[in-house]
């Protein structure tokens, strides 16, 4: 089954309640929340209060995309906060290993994020201790930007090394997915779908959700 994420970095800030219902109605699989630090990406979002009050209105499983350098500091936070999904990203850890150690100490599910030029070989010695790997279809820092040529075969080479090597990981992808691309992400080996813009700066978020995963599941 392919699940959908929607990204709340393109929702209504002032509308966030309404937005998050309309997601629900749809039956998306979980919320994709993007954290930036203004150091590893150069933009700043939202953050660890925003996180706990969404974690209070809604049942929906929290995925935490931190772009934040050296996120040990924070992920004892980000779980209390209510995060399930807990990504950080290979280039902004020293000691990989020992963060991934400590989100699942602390109860949450593991997940590693790659930009675009980073090659997969960063997960040999630990993708047998994660549950979900991100790929950037962009470079991280902004909703709303197209999707990079040639990610497509990044996709099925990672698809090809999980099935090999830990075919529980679940592979999700971000950045610039819309109506045009989605099946053929879907296609090269994507389950889980983040998707910001496509959805929230369509006229319908509901009827949008259901076309998307229409698209994806080739219906
Ligand atoms: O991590 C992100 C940006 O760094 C966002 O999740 C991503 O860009 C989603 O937005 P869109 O679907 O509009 O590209
Ligand atoms: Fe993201």
């Amino acid at each position: 089954m392919i699940m959908i994420a929607p990204s709340i970095l393109s929702a209504d800030f002032t509308n966030l309640l309404k937005d998050i219902r309309d997601v629900e109605q749809a039956n998306v699989n979980m919320l994709h929340i993007d954290v930036m630090d203004g150091h590893f990406v150069p933009n700043i979002s939202i953050g660890i209060p925003v996180i706990k009050s969404i974690k209070k209105i809604t049942e929906l499983p929290l995925d935490i995309h931190l772009m934040i350098i050296k996120p040990e500091r924070y992920i004892e936070d980000f779980i209390n906060a209510g995060g399930n999904y807990i990504t950080v990203h290979a280039e902004a850890c020293l000691h990989l290993h020992r963060v991934v150690e400590s989100i699942r100490k602390m109860g949450g599910k593991p997940s590693v994020a790659l930009n675009p030029a980073t090659p997969l070989s960063v997960l040999d010695y630990i993708i047998n201790e994660i549950d979900m790997v991100l790929l950037m279809t962009v470079n991280p820092g902004f909703g709303g930007q197209s999707f990079i040529n040639g990610m497509e075969k990044k996709i099925w080479e990672l698809k090809n090394k999980i099935q090999k090597e830990n075919p529980r990981v679940r592979l999700q992808v971000d950045g610039g997915i819309n109506m045009e691309n989605i099946s053929d992400v879907v296609k090269a080996g994507a389950d889980i779908i983040v998707a910001g813009s496509a959805i929230f700066e369509s006229r319908n978020v509901k009827e949008t959700i259901y076309k998307l995963r229409k698209k994806a599941e080739g219906i």
